[in-house]
């Protein structure tokens, strides 16, 4: 019973863990993503962010990759449902790209907040 529950919890972290590999080899936009998250986390171990700092940053690259996970998902499952143009099809993909905006645009803004002053106090 407990090594099929364990073989059940080890089959979906290894799909979860495929997952997020299959996501990241294919979309660009990941891929970009990973990089500013690196820059970021130079940056903040640089300007010697505090703890609560790194709390927020951490959250908010996490919630950057998490949307665009979900995006991606999102658009699998429309072409999956609806490979023919359909404008339900083109709502389910724009509302979907339009979070990827808001959190991309939220963390620009963060980013601003926590960096911002700390670069105008090196000069
Ligand atoms: N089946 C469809 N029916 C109608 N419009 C669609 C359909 N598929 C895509 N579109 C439109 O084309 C746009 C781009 O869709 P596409 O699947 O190419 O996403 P994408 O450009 O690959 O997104 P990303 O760059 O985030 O991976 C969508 O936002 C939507 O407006």
């Amino acid at each position: 019973m407990n090594a099929k529950k364990n073989n059940g919890f080890r089959a979906a972290f290894g799909n979860a863990f495929l997952g997020f590999d299959y996501a990241f080899r294919t979309e660009r936009n990941l891929k970009i993503h990973f990089t500013v998250a690196v820059l970021v986390i130079t940056a903040g171990a640089l300007l010697k962010v505090s703890a609560l700092e790194w709390a927020i940053l951490m959250l908010t690259i996490g919630a950057v990759f998490v949307t665009e996970m979900i995006n991606t998902a999102i658009e699998y499952t429309v072409d999956l449902a609806s490979p023919e143009k359909h404008d339900l099809a083109r709502k389910a993909k724009d509302v979907s790209a339009g979070a990827v905006l808001i959190i991309a645009a939220s963390s620009v803004i963060i980013g601003l907040i926590i960096f911002l002053p700390k670069l105008i106090a090196l000069f």
